[in-house]
């Protein structure tokens, strides 16, 4: 990928451009060599202020406003057409009814719109490619069948998955040549993940929530849309089969940081230098293409007993890269480990901004 195709950078648009995930966005664009935000929109609260007036008091990034951002005017994401012709593409991270993201969503891929979706509302279309972009590159092949179904040359949807998998699912791809059968995943899961900081949510401090709306579910299955194939026939993605994986999510009180505790059968049991070596050498097409957001190492493997902790291990790779540790034999299980990583980078901005670099890179997002 020649600098020459990226002088001219495209136009991206936020939905949902207000919460944490969209100012996370906005921060993590910033500076980016192949996006410029152009367009910030969010709800009929928001609209017709300006980005800073209508983040003020609640910014909740560490840095200020960024300059290019401050003063634009928020749009209301149902001007659909409107914003279609001030953008190439745009990430999604509204806030809304399921069915509500689901309709608006489509709106911007039939208004030729290429939309980048945080949200778990397409997440079960089956021609809507689940991208991890060092897993599933490939899974983008649906997308033609996708434009087919919606009748658009250029718009369509692709969505990350939920950010709790990413502490384990990493791990588990990298092992995939060892057939894992069976996964016990528990979450330890960071109040970012809520949209929430301390101060929004007092009652998680000396606190573990035993519940996380919709979690579990999500964590049991989307590993397996992401392992699964395009079939062509189907005009879908078919979900992999195994291995069956088993969850438990909780809220503990962790600004950013979603730490997984992970018990692992395989079909054939593997060494655990062959483990460590797999994690280690697990590289994908955003480290091949030098993608803008990949990180050098996608998954690092720590010896210490005591690693990964959230407050040293959570900005591996600016929060692109996966932490994993305490490898060990079980009693029950063949192994037990424990995950890190960054639930709102790699788990939800970070995430789709690579996915978007992707799909831009595989020509499924262009100016025109
Ligand atoms: N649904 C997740 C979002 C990821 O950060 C959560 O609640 O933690």
């Amino acid at each position: 990928m020649g600098s020459k195709i990226m002088d001219k950078k495209l136009k991206v648009g936020i939905l949902g451009a207000t919460g944490m995930v969209g100012q996370r966005y906005i921060t993590l664009l910033a500076d980016h060599p192949w996006f410029e935000v152009v367009l910030v929109a969010a709800s009929s609260r928001s609209a017709g202020k300006t980005y800073e007036q209508a983040v003020a008091g609640r910014w909740k990034m560490e840095g200020p406003i960024p300059t290019a951002v401050k003063d634009l005017t928020v749009l209301d994401v149902d001007q659909v057409d409107r914003i279609a012709d001030e953008v190439d593409f745009v990430f999604s991270a509204v806030s809304m009814s399921k069915d509500e993201i689901k309709k608006i969503e489509e709106k911007y891929a039939k208004a030729e719109i290429p939309v980048v979706s945080n949200n778990s509302a397409h997440r079960w279309t089956p021609d809507v490619p689940m991208i991890v972009p060092e897993i599933n590159p490939d899974h983008s092949r649906v997308i033609k069948f996708q434009r087919e179904r919606l009748g658009t040359k250029k718009g369509f949807i692709a969505v990350k998955p939920n950010c709790s998998i990413q502490s384990y699912a990493p791990a588990l791809s990298a092992w995939r040549k060892f057939e894992p059968t069976q996964v016990i995943a528990t979450t330890y899961q960071a109040i970012s993940g809520a949209g929430k900081t301390f101060k929004e949510a007092p009652e998680i401090l000396n606190n573990v929530v035993p519940f996380i709306g919709g979690e579990e579910e999500k964590s049991e299955k989307e590993p397996l849309k992401i392992w699964g194939r395009v079939d062509d026939q189907e005009k879908a993605i078919i979900p992999a089969v195994s291995p069956v994986i088993t969850s438990q999510c909780l809220r503990v009180a962790v600004l950013y940081g979603h730490t997984a505790a992970a018990f692992v059968n395989f079909k054939q049991n593997p060494t655990k230098e062959e483990l460590i070596q797999a994690l280690e050498s697990y590289r994908g097409v955003p480290q091949e293409m030098k993608l803008p957001s990949a990180p050098k190492q996608f998954i690092q493997y720590l010896t210490e007993n005591d690693r990964p902790q959230v407050r040293f291990d959570v900005n591996f790779e600016k929060g692109m890269g996966i932490s994993i540790g305490r490898l060990r034999p079980d009693k029950i299980f063949d192994w037990k480990f424990i995950g890190l990583s960054h639930n709102t980078a790699r788990g939800a901005a970070g995430g789709a901004i690579l996915c978007a670099e992707l799909l831009k890179a595989q020509g499924y997002i262009t100016a025109d």
